[in-house]
């Protein structure tokens, strides 16, 4: 197995990431706060643009799995493009991550191979069924991620919850199964652990102050329009 891969098993992974018009979309932020996640004892990095990746290199040497994230106008596919991947690279991920999803790929995984052969890296699969992890890892994909479940026009997820019948059935099978999307909780990433997830990674909940605010901000308004009145 690839060392980088390796170094990830049973971790949790930090992914620090901010679109256009986030107040902390600034590649030198990303750092920081990817810099703060190390110290705090997270076992990888997943981090979006050459530019992002280049700037969390000069932090650490943890694995930084990357992606290219690039909006399609219904969502933002992960690495369309083999020349993504391959920016990815030179950047210094160690992984790279791609869209292994039917909706974007169809019936074609050839990405995978190409990437993985062109790169020298191992890949990780973003998908959101099992059909399509299952696909992916038979591909060639050196972990399979849930990152996708309920972001796909055929997959419906509780928007509260990360998809843990997904992780559990792809570990069923034998996949190397990255748990991601919507782990808001230590208890959460303990949980995919307990079901076989090999890692998993941990996003807004951990790296985004605008979303863990807003679930505050709801929590007051909630309590006070149920209060009785004073
Ligand atoms: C669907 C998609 O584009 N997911 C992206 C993948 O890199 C990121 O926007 C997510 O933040 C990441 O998957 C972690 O998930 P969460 O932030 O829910 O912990």
């Amino acid at each position: 197995m690839h060392e980088r891969i390796a170094q990830l098993k049973h971790g949790f992974i930090a992914s620090v990431q901010a679109d256009e018009g986030s107040p902390l979309r600034d590649s030198r932020l990303i750092a920081a706060l990817a810099h703060a996640t190390v110290l705090g004892g997270a076992n990888g990095l997943r981090i979006n643009s050459p530019a992002d990746i280049r700037a969390v290199r000069e932090i650490t040497d943890l694995p930084v799995i990357g992606l290219h994230k690039q909006h399609n106008g219904t969502r933002d596919v992960i690495t369309p493009l083999v020349e993504h991947a391959l920016e990815l690279a030179q950047a210094g991920a160690d992984i790279v991550a791609v869209d292994a999803s039917r909706e974007i790929r169809g019936g074609d995984l050839s990405i995978i191979g190409a990437v993985r052969d062109l790169t020298g890296l191992p890949v990780m699969a973003d998908v959101s069924t099992l059909d399509e992890g299952l696909r992916a890892w038979d591909a060639g994909a050196a972990l399979v991620g849930t990152t996708l479940s309920g972001y796909t026009p055929y997959t419906r997820a509780d928007p509260e919850h990360p998809d843990f019948a997904l992780v559990e059935q792809l570990a069923a099978r034998g996949v190397r199964v990255i748990a991601e999307g919507r782990l808001r909780s230590p208890a959460d990433v303990v949980r995919v652990l307990d079901l076989g997830a090999y890692a998993a990674v941990v996003g807004r909940a951990l790296t985004d102050p605008l979303i863990t605010s807003a679930r505050y901000a709801a929590a007051v308004a909630s309590a006070r329009s149920s209060a009785a009145p004073a």
